[in-house]
């Protein structure tokens, strides 16, 4: 029976009636399946497994239990491996191929009969996700299964052949059980929705094998809705139309209720589409009824509160299942501390049960996004059904407890609940009791955000989510509270969108607020935001540009640019910062105020280069199109141009995306991860369009006499050799290609002094510093140790560090050699590892490899083939204008000889090396020989 109520007692009347019509919508599907499936085989190949025929023969099984690995199960956030509860060896996914081409068909046709089975009616995918091996005695104890996938909702098991006996699943779901078998002898499948509890009986003899896949729909698709044209669907909507009803007669008792669902689910993927079984048939149906009635559905994880005394019983956590959720009602009690809900433990039977109660741990509404940080609450959850003229009352009800017990899901509840008051209230904003209640909700998220009661639990604050503030603010500013709006303006944290603005100025110029009233509130919001830039688009969005702006207006301007400007020196600066405050200028400001209030303190940030390059912009750009007076204007920028050239250091420059990432350091570096160096100043993201936007402008606006070019060219070259080794096919040589186009528009020849030495000093930094040289092959049998934790990993290291040994042999049981070989796996380290399986306990062999060198070897090979490419994309005459005689040298390191056959003449004379990051060290410090520049090209 799918029903309980709230406030205690039977159903009768009204409620009673509404159960049964709800209880009577059927779905077509049951909770779990089961068929026999065609013979196709699967043609599964498994490394180091000689070809497997079916059924499947003892040698073939030990050979593939030798690549497999104990299959863990989850318990809350964590994975375990305790064979007392699951104790099945498995394969992953990409351990083993499957061959046969029609496979996919195969299981898509095992997914259709599947999806008719369960009642879905979206297209199902399936999704490989282990190879499972019972052998005798291996079994999986009642759990859940963890939902993997965004869409998920159920697993399938396709049986292999391979002769077995026991290895039943029992499965069981709301109070119906039933035995699924796979074939022993033939293809079978199983299914399940992932909620349903099952349980993998012991194998008695034999092998059972399966391959277990995760099925998914997908979550974006809206599931179909239950139809309204049954005579069920009628029966309901005309109860529900009589309990409306009942309040025209001022006799309605009953002010809300809930329906409970079938299947479980948690926070994290419950959502009107991803609803099971009857549970999607009956809350789309009351969903369609309640756009025509007045009535609101909400979706309510409700928790069974149980006061009683408990003893503590440590025993109930063998009791405890993968996915940890016990599949009888959650049970929570008097003493149960909250800040614990949701973990392990905490748990226990009641010894006597005082009394039971039912209360709303997080309620969703239908069309407002769900938020993100909600603790993942897994449990029973209900649908709501409230009649809209009582939504305030049920509202504050299922909100005031969460006053008791504090935790982030009942405040994420809140925010859901603001959320779908504020939506609902602005374009009803007459029902004052409802503000009241948005009022008051917003002030218990605010002040609990602020409290802080020392020594006791603290729950996370609550940041309500740009869409809901917005409208938050507008409701406070339609209703006209004063304070309401003050608060919520200073609550924004930044995570207001920029739109209200708009929206405020738009109200007051239709006469429906005065800007004397919310002004000050205004200024308030604008300062909260941590960012410059936001803070002039508010000011410009609240107060357009306007000549005939009155002048209380205009004093209100200055006062907040006034307020920004001051923030500048502490004010972390980007690039939308640098075009802020230039905007902050036309139709408010004369130009003075740019160069005599804003450019000093722009001129004491010239280290915050992508702010330096948009201002810059900006300031070139609003002079051209008219907005500044043209000679003050271009005086100004040459001004601060020339400032910032004299101290731009261009080795700290990346593009984005060049983060020092450690897939990049393991394809630049000799060791795997060598971490950034941290002598290396902060790095600033611009990209080469703004680099050569920069040369054209300073070759526009400035002469040869103000020297700015030569200055920057001149920076760039002494900088150039420590360039770093990621940042050159992202910005570097894209901005080289852009200097091309840049000289040429302006007739300049490339082999210009300034030029020619950029182009020269950033192509052979390229070949210095990303090719480099030829790795050389230390022999060294030193490895880097493995995170240390117990006295095996202590061996395991000693055994690692010590150049004198290659082979270790760790005699441990199962266990510990699995933990030993996670830590090598984790650590990265260059040696294989086996298990000889011989005596007792066996013996892990662990030999140290160099295949790192190989792999160092090869991206070398592959640098180098790729950077002549890069260097192929420029013109020869070019590059022989600006190598010189250093031409051959430089092409030769990246195997283009330029007299074919022949080895380069002379040694390339390197520039600095010192500085070059990415580079192993022995290839840094190493004076470089003639000899070693290699020519062989690796990439034939
Ligand atoms: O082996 C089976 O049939 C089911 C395995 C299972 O329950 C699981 O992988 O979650
Ligand atoms: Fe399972």
């Amino acid at each position: 029976m799918a029903t309980f109520t709230v406030d205690g007692g039977g159903p009768v009347g009204i409620k009673k009636e509404l159960y049964e019509a709800l209880d009577a919508i059927e779905s077509s599907g049951t909770f779990a399946s089961q068929g026999e499936l065609p013979h196709v085989d699967p043609q599964i190949k498994v490394q180091d497994v000689s070809a497997i025929s079916l059924p499947l023969q003892e040698s073939q099984v030990r050979q593939m239990m030798e690549q497999a690995h104990q299959a863990p199960y989850g318990k809350g956030s964590e994975t375990l491996v305790d064979t007392a509860v699951r104790n099945t060896l498995e394969l992953n996914a990409d351990q083993f191929e499957l061959g046969n081409p029609d496979w996919d068909d195969y299981i898509k046709q095992a997914c259709t009969c599947v999806a008719q089975d369960l009642g879905v009616d979206s297209p199902v995918s399936a999704e490989l996700y282990k190879m499972l091996i019972y052998e005798k005695g291996a079994m999986f104890k009642p759990h859940t299964d963890t939902e993997k996938a965004p869409g998920m909702f159920a697993t399938l098991v396709i049986g292999l052949p391979s002769p077995f006996e026991g290895g039943e699943v029992a499965v069981k779901h709301q109070g119906k059980k039933t035995i699924l078998t796979t074939l022993q002898h033939g293809f079978s499948y199983v299914s399940w929705y992932s909620d349903v509890v099952h349980e993998v009986l012991p194998v008695r003899s034999g092998y059972r094998w399966v391959l277990t896949y995760n099925l998914c729909i997908d979550p974006s698709r809206p599931c179909p809705t239950a139809c309204l044209h049954t005579d069920e669907a009628r029966h309901l909507h005309r109860i529900l139309k009589a309990w409306l009803n009942q309040n025209t007669r001022g006799e309605r008792k009953l002010s809300h209720a809930y329906y409970r669902l079938d299947h479980e689910y948690t926070q994290a993927n419950i959502s009107p589409n991803a609803l099971k079984g009857r549970d999607l048939a009956s809350v789309h149906l009351l969903k369609e009824i309640s756009n025509d009635l007045n009535l609101e559905i909400f979706l309510a994880a409700i928790v069974k509160r149980q006061m009683g005394s408990c003893r503590y019983d440590d025993h109930y956590n063998r009791k405890s299942y993968r996915s940890y959720k016990p599949y009888y009602d959650n049970i929570y009690f008097g003493n149960y501390d909250v800040g614990h809900r949701g973990r392990s433990g905490g748990i226990h039977d009641l010894e006597e049960i005082i009394d039971t109660s039912y209360e709303i741990d997080t309620l969703m509404c239908f069309d407002v996004d769900p938020e993100e940080d909600y603790l993942g609450y897994q449990g029973n959850w209900a649908v709501a059904i409230v009649p809209r003229d009582s939504i305030a009352h049920f509202l504050k009800v299922s909100t005031e407890k969460d006053a008791l017990y504090i935790s982030s899901a009942r405040q994420g509840n809140k925010a859901s609940v603001i959320g779908y008051l504020a939506k609902s209230l602005v374009h009803t904003p007459d029902d004052q009791f409802l503000i009241k209640t948005l009022k008051d909700l917003c002030r218990e998220v605010w002040t609990v955000s602020e409290s802080e009661p020392p020594g006791s639990y603290r729950p996370p604050r609550i940041v309500l989510p740009e869409a809901v503030i917005i409208k938050v603010l507008q409701v406070a500013i339609i209703s006209k509270d004063q304070d309401f709006v003050k608060d919520a303006m200073d609550r924004h944290e930044g995570n207001l969108s920029l739109d209200l603005f708009t929206w405020a100025q738009e109200q007051i110029a239709a006469g429906l607020i005065t800007f004397d009233t919310i002004k000050d509130s205004v200024l308030r919001a604008i300062l909260t935001f941590p960012v410059l830039w936001k803070r002039q688009v508010a000011v410009n969005n609240f107060v357009p540009p306007n000549e005939s702006m009155s002048d209380d207006v205009r004093s209100f301007v200055q006062r907040v640019h006034n307020i920004i400007l001051e923030m500048i020196p502490q004010q972390d600066l980007g690039c939308q910062d640098g075009h802020a405050v230039v905007d902050m200028i036309p139709g408010y400001h004369d130009f003075s105020y740019l160069s005599s209030r804003v450019a000093p303190l722009v001129e004491a940030r010239l280290s915050a280069i992508p702010f330096m390059f948009a201002f810059l912009s900006r300031l070139d750009q609003r002079t051209t199109d008219g907005a500044f007076p043209t000679e003050d204007g271009t005086n100004l920028y040459k001004q601060v141009a020339k400032l910032f050239v004299d101290t731009i250091d261009v080795r700290t420059l990346t593009s984005d995306g060049d983060e020092w990432s450690a897939a990049k350091a393991a394809r630049l570096a000799y060791f795997i991860q060598e971490p950034r160096p941290a002598s290396l100043p902060k790095s600033s993201v611009v990209t080469h369009e703004i680099l050569a936007k920069f040369f054209s402008t300073l070759i526009r606006t400035t002469s040869d006499s103000d020297s700015i070019v030569g200055v920057l060219s001149r920076r760039i070259c002494s900088r150039a050799p420590a360039i770093e080794a990621s940042t050159f096919h992202s910005l570097w040589l894209p901005f080289l290609h852009a200097l091309v186009r840049v000289c040429k528009a302006n007739s300049i020849p490339t082999s210009m002094p300034d030029y020619q030495q950029i182009f020269a000093a950033i192509l052979k930094a390229y070949v210095n510093n990303y090719v480099g040289e030829r790795p050389s092959h230390d022999g060294n049998y030193v490895r880097p140790t493995v995170r240390h934790c117990c006295a095996d990993c202590s061996s395991l290291n000693r055994f690692l560090s010590d150049p004198a040994q290659t082979v270790g042999r760790f005699s441990v049981n199962q266990k510990r050699r699995q933990h030993l070989h996670r830590r090598l796996d984790a650590a990265g380290i260059d040696c294989t590892h086996e298990t000889e399986r011989l005596g007792s306990p066996q013996t892990l062999i662990v030999t140290k490899s160099f295949r790192h060198h190989e792999r160092v070897f090869a991206a070398w090979g592959r640098r180098k083939a790729e950077a002549r490419v890069k260097l192929r994309e420029f013109n020869k005459r070019d590059l022989t204008a600006w190598f010189g005689e250093e031409y051959e040298g430089l092409m030769g390191m990246v195997g283009h000889g330029a007299s074919s056959g022949r080895r380069p003449a002379r040694t390339v004379p390197l520039l600095s090396r010192s500085l070059a990051p990415g580079l192993p060290e022995q290839t840094r410090s190493r004076k470089r020989k003639a000899a070693d520049i290699d020519v062989v090209d690796l990439t034939g």
